[in-house]
């Protein structure tokens, strides 16, 4: 519903006044509030006074859900999945907005009125303010989907941060859930020489008083009773390209057409300071029945789930008792405070907790192809990944695939059949027995991510001497797992022994298992195993639905430099690098003594220059199913290469059995590796 135009005469007089706050104003009785509401500024300006002079100031109420970090929000909330953008949309139109740090200049924000930059073309400055670089377009997708939505009067769900200083609120959280509002206005501003999109948004319910209004604040006088009412902005049609503008500033009217010659000029002049016209930010769109809310801010995900291994399980909740996003962390379901990080609510922990029962799944609801897809594994090799050896007879009924990487190490594949799978304890009861343990599985956080608070995207619970792979685990003794860890643990021995001598090296006996749990849709992306700490053979077993393993050589080993382009001090050259020929050549000639150091480094830095950019191409591909065995041997291969595993149905487990040298552990953590097997924990091969 746009403001009824009212024309204006082309360039007209400010129209100077009071600027009042729109709707229920401040009530906080403190003399500093009553100088400001007396005062002629701004309404940025006096929230920016606030800052400087006196703590923010009290909220009323509270929001209907909020976040301490951005993964826990986005991963509750459906209409807000944007984890490092300020503005969701999909299918074209906007659902969710975040307003954080920097709502950029000329941003202002009260009870029903929000105005503020569109994110997007931004990179930070030297102080870390947003600083657009490059004009917005009109026909970018956030651009695009925010007229489409206010074309079509979709109510959009905001969220504060606290480090918005525009409001000058305390407000509760990190991110607060604010209301639904609709988008009124969208104008385009220079900003520096660019030009910027902005967005003016009105609160859908006027009824209501807003949480973050000032503590005590009267409720606002409902839109039909209230007499300013008729307030329109003006509007004004350009001479030059013949569209129509609306004045938005005290200072004057302007085209704000971002391609026309007369864009952003009052009287021919950019303008120097501007100020909100106070029937702009007054002006309110008539509440209409007809504009439906398509969808919860806070949504009950819990009362239609049923399952507890399908993709939706492990989105966040929103806490029905404090209204906190929580992540699934857990196995079983979630908890509001997590017992082993610091609560968000010290002294006051929340106690909700909701676990949903984990139902055993059949190994013949997660694999497809059940049982085929060993045999067909064993023929057929795609030949643009290493081609491994193929020995049916050493380690028999397994089949044993071998790639050799030569200088780096060596991956063994065990694949597994039907007669090992179904034995008594084998890997189809272990599948079954896995589901129905209390193993302590749960999720956490990654300790680098480009975004503080992001899980890792598979459950894990580690016994024996503690391992810290991509994130930080705590470790249960050996004496604490129940029998299928340590018979699996038997299996790991045995493939690790078997691989490890038959290759001629000298076998070290695992003394600790990472036990992965992935429901459906998760996975481990591309990672290494090689803490220093470690041996160099790792073995895991599969255990369910099919996965595919890749392994590729790390970045800076196939480029010979880093992201940064720094080249490496010692590059190992290894086979299948790029540009391998050329680095070996010049290599061959600093060793050779036909060129000095100094010539070396400026011409390898030349011959780098020629690399492409991205990540290597994966070169070995395996498909792991159900009772494989993998067992990576060699530490350079985990510090020339990584790896990732992606199960393409729901529920797998993968257990994986490494040795960690015992130097500088405690005597808890040492006798936390010890165990002896039982006889039937002790695996024979078969
Ligand atoms: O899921 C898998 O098979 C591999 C797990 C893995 O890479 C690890 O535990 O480090
Ligand atoms: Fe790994």
């Amino acid at each position: 519903m746009a403001p009824t135009k009212k024309p204006v005469a082309k360039h007209q007089a400010v129209i100077s006044g009071r600027v009042l706050r729109s709707g229920n104003s401040f009530s906080a009785g403190t003399s500093l509030w009553k100088s400001l509401l007396s005062s002629t500024l701004n309404p940025s300006k006096i929230a920016s006074l606030i800052e400087e002079e006196v703590a923010p100031i009290p909220v009323d109420g509270s929001p209907p859900a909020w976040a301490e970090c951005r993964p826990e929000l986005c991963d509750a909330l459906p209409w807000f999945r944007s984890v490092q953008g300020g503005v969701y949309h999909s299918g074209n139109l906007c659902f969710g907005f975040l307003l954080d740090a920097d709502c950029g200049i000329r941003s202002h924000i009260d009870d029903e009125v929000i105005i503020t930059r569109v994110g997007g073309g931004c990179t930070k400055d030297a102080q870390g303010n947003l600083t657009l670089i490059k004009d917005q377009d009109c026909d970018g997708s956030t651009l695009a989907s925010l007229y489409n939505s206010k074309q079509l009067n979709i109510p959009i769900g905001i969220i504060i941060g606290n480090r918005n200083t525009i409001l000058g609120r305390q407000l509760p959280h990190r991110y607060n859930v604010m209301d639904y509002f609709l988008i009124s206005d969208i104008w385009f501003e220079k900003v520096g020489e660019k030009k910027g999109a902005k967005v003016r948004f009105q609160k859908l319910d006027l009824n209501q008083k807003s949480w973050w209004a000032v503590k005590g604040a009267p409720a606002p006088v409902p839109y039909n009773m209230r007499d300013n009412n008729h307030v329109q902005p003006q509007i004004a049609v350009c001479f030059d390209c013949g569209l129509t503008s609306t004045q938005i500033y005290n200072e004057g009217w302007m085209c704000l057409s971002p391609g026309c010659r007369k864009f952003w000029k009052i009287d021919g002049a950019a303008p120097v300071a501007l100020t909100f016209h106070p029937d702009f930010l007054n002006y309110r769109m008539a509440p209409s029945e007809h504009i439906k809310q398509h969808y919860s801010l806070v949504p009950d995900l819990l009362s239609s789930l049923k399952e507890s291994t399908v993709r939706i399980s492990w989105r966040g909740i929103v806490c029905p008792w404090c209204s906190k996003c929580i992540s699934r962390k857990f196995w079983q379901g979630w908890k509001c405070t997590d017992d082993g990080i610091a609560s968000s609510q010290p002294g006051n922990p929340c106690l909700y907790q909701k676990m949903i029962p984990m139902d055993v799944l059949s190994l013949r609801s997660v694999i497809d192809e059940f049982e085929l897809s060993p045999i067909k594994r064993a023929l057929y090799f795609d030949s643009k990944y290493i081609i491994p050896e193929i020995d049916d007879i050493t380690l028999y009924p397994y089949r044993k695939l071998t790639y050799n990487i030569p200088r780096v190490g060596s991956i063994t594949h065990l694949v597994s059949n039907r007669a090992i799978n179904s034995r008594v304890n084998g890997p189809d009861d272990l599948f079954d027995q896995l589901q129905q343990a209390d193993l302590g599985l749960r999720r956490y956080p990654l300790q680098q991510s480009v975004v503080a608070g992001t899980l890792t995207a598979h459950f894990a619970v580690n016994y024996g001497m503690p391992y810290k792979y991509v994130v930080s685990v705590g470790s249960k003794g050996f004496d604490e797992a129940p029998s299928e860890i340590l018979r699996a643990l038997g299996r790991l021995s045995w493939a690790t022994e078997k691989t490890v001598s038959a290759a001629g090296y000298q076998p070290l006996s695992p003394n600790e298992l990472l036990l992965l749990g992935y429901l459906e849709g998760m996975k481990i992306g591309y990672h290494d195993d090689g803490e220093s700490s470690l041996g160099p053979t790792i073995a895991t077993l599969s255990l369910g639905a099919k996965s595919t393993m890749l392994i590729r050589m790390k970045y800076k080993y196939y480029h010979g430099q880093s992201k940064a382009k720094v080249p490496l001090a010692d590059d190992p050259i290894l086979e299948g690098c790029e540009l391998q020929k050329q680095r070996q050549a010049l290599r061959d000639q600093l060793i050779g003594g036909h060129i000095a150091q100094v010539g070396y480094e400026k011409r390898l830095k030349e011959l780098l220059r020629q690399c492409r950019s991205g990540e290597a191409a994966p070169t070995i591909k395996m498909e792991l199913n159900h009772g494989d065995l993998v067992v990576m041997h060699g530490a350079r291969l985990q510090k020339h290469f990584e790896h990732s595993v992606i199960p393409d149905s729901r529920l797998r487990f993968a257990l994986t059995a490494r040795y960690i040298k015992p130097e500088g552990l405690s005597a808890d953590e040492l006798k936390k590796g010890q165990f002896t097997l039982s006889p039937d924990q002790i695996y024979d091969g078969q």
